[in-house]
């Protein structure tokens, strides 16, 4: 019968070095049976790929988290784009997907720019800082919720709050529960930082309301839609960013690439969204009985996308385990694929490549100068601290 694995991908010794459980589950089979949780586990990038494509089978009305929402109450009013099937979810996506469209993120460019510039400078002066607050965190924190639209107060809610979704999206464990410990003032300050009154009228919210004057959200719909911003708008830069520079100062030789043509900044984040993919797993829920790879999966089950796992497969990736700036790393699942692709993906790009390139302009070298500690997130894949002394140019 089907392969089985014991192990607990919601646990301290799998986020530490995910590598290792990774190949195992690779190993053993196209889908996997997680004994511990009882659910399906598929960890090949082929069979993650076509998942991703095959919304019928693999559906997220259901949850994209171990809850099955028809069987137990959402932590949360569920998300109207990640947690919604066809047709629900075309028209949100619709909303949402030309508000952060790269024609739209345009007039952006020049402020994102500045910013980074800003910032990197700031930490040049400095010398030495921890890279995760100062820099991956403060970036997204200061670009981020100005772009939406927000005041300039209590934007420190928008990390304990990634914090408590993410987390949401994995077992009841005891991240979960550090997470969600004083969540009334968080989840109370959320709502009322997605509604209309509370947005400016040029930003990204603004332009997620204008959508109920036109008819195509309700006006209960759209303080969801712009909470799905809030939700997954800057935590998961914060890991992206966190992700390239560690790499960045992992593996000096590919730092002097970029610092040798900064045009491959977007490039070099691209490739750490690959190599430590931030976003690491999340859940689709069987429509019907169907096979992966051959694998009998029946109706009405839990199946985990490990996108780590595919985004390191010996199967898809040449030296998958290489930091290779100059590699086509086009393809690879980071942000989904088909009609959830990340819709927030090309707003993720332009802030990893501002920031890269500010750095590669104007920072000899990025050396790590003490220890780096983990963050652990049942979702989220991203250290907690990065000490780091720079060198200007
Ligand atoms: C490096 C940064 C990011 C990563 C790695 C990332 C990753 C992902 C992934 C893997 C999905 C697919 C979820 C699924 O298939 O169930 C997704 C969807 C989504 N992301 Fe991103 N994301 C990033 C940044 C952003 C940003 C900056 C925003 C908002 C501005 C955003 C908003 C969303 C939304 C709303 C969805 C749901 C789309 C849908 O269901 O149609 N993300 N993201
Ligand atoms: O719509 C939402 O609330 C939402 C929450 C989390 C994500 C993760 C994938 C980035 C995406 C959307």
């Amino acid at each position: 019968d089907a392969p089985a694995l014991d192990i607990d991908p919601f646990a301290p010794d799998f986020f530490e070095d995910p590598a290792p459980h990774h190949a195992a589950l690779r190993d053993a089979g196209p889908a996997v049976r997680l004994t511990r949780y009882d659910v399906w586990g598929v960890a090949r990038y082929e069979h993650v790929r076509a998942m991703l494509f095959d919304w019928q089978t693999f559906s997220s009305a259901a949850g994209v988290g171990l809850q099955d929402f028809r069987r137990e109450t959402p932590w949360r009013l569920p998300s109207l784009v990640l947690e919604t099937d066809p047709p629900l979810h075309d028209r949100t996506r619709k909303v949402l997907g030309r508000v952060l469209s790269a024609g739209a993120l345009k007039a952006l460019r020049a402020t994102f720019e500045r910013e980074a510039d800003a910032l990197v400078d700031a930490l040049i002066e400095r010398g030495s800082f921890d890279a995760i607050p100062d820099l991956a965190e403060a970036y997204p924190l200061k670009v981020f919720p100005d772009a939406i639209g927000m005041p300039a107060e209590n934007r420190r809610y928008l990390l304990p709050y990634g914090n408590m979704v993410f987390n949401s999206f994995g077992p009841r464990n005891e991240y979960f529960e550090d997470a969600v410990r004083d969540a009334a003032p968080v989840l109370a300050w959320v709502q009322a930082q997605s509604q209309r009154d509370a947005l400016d009228d040029h930003g990204f919210g603004a332009q997620i309301h204008a959508a109920v004057d036109t008819g195509e959200l309700t006006a209960d719909e759209a303080p969801i839609v712009v909470r799905s911003l809030l939700t997954a708008g800057v935590d998961t830069t914060v890991s992206g960013l966190g992700a390239a520079i560690y790499c960045l100062a992992r593996f000096p030789d590919q730092y002097a690439r970029l610092r040798a043509d900064p045009s491959l900044s977007k490039a070099a984040f691209e490739e750490a969204v690959r190599y430590e993919t931030p976003v690491q797993t999340f859940f689709r829920t069987t429509t019907r009985a169907t096979d992966i790879g051959g694998v009998a999966v029946g109706e009405g089950e839990k199946v985990l996308m490990f996108l780590g796992a595919a985004n390191r497969d010996p199967r898809r990736w040449e030296r998958p385990d290489d930091y290779d700036i100059t590699r086509p790393s086009a393809g690879h699942v980071g942000y989904g694929f088909g009609i959830h692709l990340c819709v927030g993906m090309a707003l993720a790009r332009l802030e990893g490549e501002c920031v890269l390139a500010s750095l590669a302009r104007r920072v000899a070298s990025i050396e790590i100068t003490g220890p780096t500690t983990r963050r652990y997130n049942n979702t989220l894949r991203g250290l907690r601290s990065l000490p780091v002394t720079i060198r200007a140019a």
